[in-house]
Parts: structure tokens; C-alpha cells; sequence
């Protein structure tokens, strides 16, 4: 993994739906979420991520038990699986036990992940299924909107890390906005890492975003990307897609 600016490593988990998406397409198999998985790693990606939706619009309950399999010969990379603790996650995890649960408070129709938890509101009914992830060893990861004031409410509810929405900023890139909304981000960011809680990110994260975000951004653990890294690899394969994020993070930390 590579130091950023904070000197902490940032790792790189490749979010591998949209390969789903494609592969369920047609009934042939290609292309292949466990080869897609493989030639990621083996280009230095750190970490697999799947959100396995209960519509199985991409990445179905199959894929997620033969990247668990695949994942036993990399045993440094870390299996993060993502969803809504209310709806299907839960079975995963108690089955698999993968290195990281992340909560994301989706509805079982929606277009795409959007908003983060909301506290107090959520509160109670997540902790008890926080704990019984670490319980069962899995580290818990909320899916959370920047907002620096909401991150005492996630480390109340017993959350290892917090995921930063990041769409907002992606949104605002190469625009006058992008300042406002980079600081706005240092400021949650900061807030959860005074909590005593992990920071991770992700949502529309590209190679022309990622650097101004890790520099700005205190201690990202792992950045999770799957739209933009996938669509880039229709482009110029897996290999160098992966080598051109890792150049990416790597000059964050220049
Ligand atoms: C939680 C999040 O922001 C993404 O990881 C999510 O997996 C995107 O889901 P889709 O790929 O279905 O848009
Ligand atoms: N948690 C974010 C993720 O896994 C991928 O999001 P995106 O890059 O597909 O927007």
C-alpha cells in the first residue's frame, strides 16, 4: 500500500458489480467476476469490494461465495462486502466472515447508494448488528454523508471505521465548489479519526479525483471503486487501470 500525504497507507478495494452487471447480460459467464478479481490483484489491487443487492442486478449470492473462495489464496487482501444489515447483508457475513461488513442504508430499489446513516434515528437498531459483526471478527464500516457532527453518533453505535459518501465531492471536481466541498470532507474525516474510528471512502471516485481528494483527506484507509475503475478497464484493461489508481494514490503521498 502507498502513504499519502497523512502518511498512512491507502489501500485499493475494486467494487467488482459492474462486471456482474455486464456477465448477467447474457447467459455465458463472461465476463468473469472472479477472473476480473484476479487480474485486479494480481496488478497490486489490496482489496475485493461487492454490494450484493437483493435484486441480484449485478453481483448475485454466487459471486459473493466464489470471490470468498478465490480470496482463501490471497490472504492479505481484504474481502469487504456491502449492504443494508435490514435486508440480505447479515447472511453474508455470518456465513462468510469477511474482513469488513459496510452498512449502507439502501432501499432493495434503489437506482444507486446516495445518502449515509442517520443518527439518532438508526442508532439502536444498528448496534446490536455492529456487535454481532465483531463479534464473529468482522470489522464494521457505516456508510456516511460528511457531516464532521455526525461522527461521535457512528463511534456511539460501536463503528470500526467510518465510509465517506464521496459523491458529493466528485461531483463538485474541477469546479469552484470542489474547495468547499474537499474541506467539508477533511472535517468529517477529522472528526471520525478524534472519535478513535477508521476512515474509508468511496462512491464516483476516479483517477482524475483521487489525488486532490487523498492529499486534502486525513488518513483514508481504503478507497472502494468500482463504476469509474471498471469503465476505465474497458478502455485500457484490468492491469493498467489498477496500476494507474495505485499512480494515483501513490502521488497523494508525493
Ligand atoms: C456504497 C456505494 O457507494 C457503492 O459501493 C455501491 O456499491 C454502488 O452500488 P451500485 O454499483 O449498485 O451503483
Ligand atoms: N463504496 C463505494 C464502492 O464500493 C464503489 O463505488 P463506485 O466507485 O462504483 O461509485
Amino acid at each position: 500500500m502507498t502513504e499519502n500525504a497523512s502518511s498512512i497507507a491507502t489501500a485499493l478495494s475494486v467494487n467488482l458489480n459492474k462486471v456482474a452487471l455486464v456477465r448477467n447480460t447474457r447467459h455465458l459467464g463472461i465476463p468473469s467476476v472472479t477472473r476480473a478479481a484476479t487480474l485486479c490483484l494480481e496488478a497490486g489491487a489490496q482489496g475485493i469490494t461487492v454490494h450484493p443487492r437483493p435484486d441480484e442486478r449485478h453481483i448475485r449470492q454466487q459471486d459473493v461465495h466464489d470471490l470468498a473462495e478465490l480470496l482463501l489464496k490471497w490472504p492479505r487482501v481484504e474481502f469487504n462486502i456491502e449492504g443494508n444489515p435490514f435486508q440480505n447483508l447479515m447472511a453474508f457475513i455470518r456465513e462468510l466472515r469477511p474482513n469488513q461488513a459496510t452498512f449502507v442504508p439502501d432501499s432493495e430499489d434503489q437506482f444507486t447508494s446516495d445518502h449515509g446513516w442517520r443518527f439518532p434515528q438508526d442508532a439502536e437498531r444498528l448496534r446490536p448488528l455492529i456487535a454481532e459483526c465483531q463479534s464473529l471478527g468482522v470489522r464494521v464500516s457505516l456508510f456516511m454523508d460528511a457531516d464532521a457532527s455526525a461522527m461521535a453518533a457512528a463511534k456511539a453505535v460501536g463503528a470500526d471505521r467510518v465510509e465517506l459518501y464521496t459523491e458529493p465531492y466528485a461531483a463538485a471536481h474541477g469546479t469552484p465548489e470542489a474547495e468547499v466541498q474537499l474541506k467539508r470532507f477533511a472535517e468529517a474525516a477529522q472528526a471520525a479519526l478524534d472519535c478513535g474510528m477508521g476512515v474509508n471512502a468511496g462512491h464516483d471516485l476516479n483517477r482524475d479525483n483521487l489525488t486532490p481528494f487523498l492529499r486534502t483527506v486525513p488518513q483514508v484507509r481504503e478507497v472502494s471503486i468500482g463504476h469509474a475503475l471498471i469503465a476505465d478497464a474497458l478502455e485500457l484493461g484490468y492491469t493498467e487501470t489498477i496500476k494507474s489508481y495505485l499512480r494515483a494514490i501513490e502521488a497523494a503521498g508525493a
